[in-house]
């Protein structure tokens, strides 16, 4: 896990991915245990030392739901500030690479067609996510 210390605060660097399927959208539903419990996000994980953003999420993809992602459009960063530290998150619009997807740590997972994205109970951070990924989509 690569957590920079600037100015006092953790900052932590958070690739997830926006899974495009059959014109839905792939949303993971946080496992109870977690931290945000039960809320809803974009698949992905923390950075690993000398990993680049998308290394990180071909790696946490693959052992979160057992496939192979192609990445195709990055997105606009978002940042959510919990005090003690700040939450970048890097979210990239995929594609499947193979589909055989199984669940290692999420509670159940949801495909939405995107202008049903806001109906879940997100993370905070992924609400402005969700926005720069349907203006994305309104200007394609
Ligand atoms: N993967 C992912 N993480 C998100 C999203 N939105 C959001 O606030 N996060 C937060 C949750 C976690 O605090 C962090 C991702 O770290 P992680 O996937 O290793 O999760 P974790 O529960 O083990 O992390 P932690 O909070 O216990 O440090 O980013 C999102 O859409 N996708």
């Amino acid at each position: 896990m690569l957590e920079v210390l600037v100015s006092k605060k953790l900052v932590v660097r958070v690739p997830c991915a926006v899974i495009e399927h059959n014109g839905k959208i792939l949303a993971g539903q946080r496992s109870a245990a977690l931290s945000f419990p039960l809320k809803w996000e974009f698949p992905g994980g923390k950075v690993e030392q000398n990993e680049s953003d998308e290394e990180a999420l071909v790696r946490e993809i693959m052992e979160e739901l057992n496939v192979e992602i192609d990445i195709l459009q990055r997105l606009p960063e978002t940042s959510k500030d919990q005090g003690w530290r700040e939450i970048i998150l890097v979210p990239f619009i995929c594609n499947l690479h193979t589909t055989n997807i199984i669940l290692t740590e999420h509670e159940q997972i949801r495909w939405l067609s995107p202008e049903d994205l806001p109906t879940l109970d997100w993370t905070e951070a992924d609400l402005n996510v969700i926005q720069n990924y349907l203006e994305f989509l309104s200007v394609k």
